[in-house]
């Protein structure tokens, strides 16, 4: 059995279009990066603790296979999780305006004796914004839950000039890379 271990919607959603068959599992991961911790290693690190997490609760299954992934946005040297609240979203948002930006998506399979993981890297160019944009949409309240404070999926799609890398990366689950991983490439 394949398990999600992921309390996300999008990443239930995400693996279902492809077809997978999975149950979800319920973990809570600190995500705090540690003084110095480069930003792959950072997202790589709080993905296979998800995955691990999770394979904790099912090691007793024989074949259980559990994924586990992380999304993050980077600016620079900066990393942007789930804004804390809407003055942390609108400060996260103005960043964002009429810059370019990496997001980075990892996804760790975890199985008895093996753990193994996807790296999907996106480059995101979001349009300037006015401040009435920033404002209308933080009080749209998308922002809350999303790395960056916002969703590719939903209205920012208006703010998004260009993409390059993966939508599904972007939105929170890479399928190419999920779906390589799952068949041992
Ligand atoms: C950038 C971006 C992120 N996101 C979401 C995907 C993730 O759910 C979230 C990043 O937070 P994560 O910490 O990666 O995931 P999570 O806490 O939501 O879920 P779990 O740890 O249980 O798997 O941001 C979007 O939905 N759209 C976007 O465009």
């Amino acid at each position: 059995m394949l398990y999600l271990a992921s309390q996300s919607p999008r990443r239930r959603e995400l693996l279902g279009q492809i077809g997978e068959d999975h149950r979800t599992l319920d973990v809570d991961v600190e995500e705090i990066r540690q003084p110095g911790e480069a930003a792959k290693a950072y997202v790589s690190r709080v993905a296979r603790d998800k995955a691990r997490a999770g394979f904790a609760r099912v090691a007793g299954e024989a074949g259980a296979r559990v994924l586990g992934a992380d999304t993050e946005v980077i600016l620079g040297d900066e990393v942007f999780g789930k804004p804390r609240d809407h003055d942390d979203a609108v400060a996260m948002l103005r960043r964002l305006a009429g810059q370019e930006h990496r997001v980075l998506s990892v996804v760790w399979l975890v199985e008895q004796g093996a753990e193994r993981c996807a790296v999907s890297e996106s480059t995101v160019r979001f349009a300037r914004l006015s401040e009435a944009a920033i404002g209308a949409y933080v009080a749209s309240g998308e922002c809350m839950g999303k790395a960056g404070a916002y969703a590719i999926q939903g209205r920012a799609a208006t703010f998004i000039e260009h993409l390059a890398g993966s939508y599904s990366g972007v939105m929170g689950l890479p399928l190419y890379e999920t779906s390589q991983l799952l068949q041992g490439q």
